[in-house]
């Protein structure tokens, strides 16, 4: 099975068609305000419309209003809504559009039951956790505390970079990864030589 590659946080129209063209199979546009990735509806609408079909356009919020992701909705065409805070299983369900649902690992946390729990979502995103940033950050957690037996597909984030993809797939076996900062050149700016070996190294990970 061939590893699916998400790249979050793009921020103009012109890096996400490199970023398809490189092979990317989600891009991930951010509607959380605090976010160096943060989008307007305008700019986001602009890259959403020029990303070629068959890859999928995620939009990220975090604990936003119903009202804001429901305006998002109606300007900007999304396929997968993904949610990075607390949200409630039956706000996740509410907005008529599938949802992946992330979370943040930490030891002592039940992720079957967590998945059990949002089991409308159409996969799991699992991140690092660092206090006081929700995503985004380049932190990495331990792999081991993922449990083999998950229920719902698992997207491995968290730290990701070129140079340790390859060994994430490997170890982990995950349905897809994402990645953020470890494509960037600087916090927002996204580097087009990282993002096309981001891919190479998700894609040609030994089995
Ligand atoms: O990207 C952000 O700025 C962001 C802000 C708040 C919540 C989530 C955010 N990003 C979510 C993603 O899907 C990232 O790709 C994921 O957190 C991994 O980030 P990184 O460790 O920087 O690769």
């Amino acid at each position: 099975m061939s590893i699916r590659v998400k790249i979050c946080g793009l921020r103009d129209p012109e890096t996400a068609i490199q970023a398809a063209h490189f092979g990317a199979d989600a891009l991930g546009l951010v509607f959380y305000e605090p976010s160096p990735r943060h989008l307007s509806i305008e700019l986001a609408r602009s890259i959403a419309l020029a990303i070629p079909p068959f890859i999928t356009r995620v939009g990220l919020f975090v604990d936003a209003p119903s009202d804001y992701v429901q305006s998002v909705l109606k300007g900007v065409p999304l396929d997968l809504l993904q949610f990075h805070g607390n949200e409630t299983p039956e706000y996740c369900s509410s907005f008529n559009t599938p949802y992946i649902k992330a979370v943040r690992v930490r030891p002592g946390l039940d992720l079957v039951k967590y998945c059990q729990i949002y089991c409308q979502a159409r996969g799991l995103l699992c991140d690092a956790y660092v206090e006081g940033t929700p995503g985004g950050t380049g932190a990495g957690f331990d792999w081991s505390l993922i449990p083999d037996n998950l229920p719902l597909p698992l997207i491995l984030s968290g730290g990701l970079d070129p140079e340790n993809v390859a060994t994430a797939v490997s170890k982990v076996r995950p349905w897809a990864v994402d990645v953020s900062s470890g494509v960037e050149k600087s916090k927002g700016v996204k580097d087009l030589a990282k993002i096309e070996a981001f891919i190479a190294g998700a894609k040609n990970a030994p089995k």
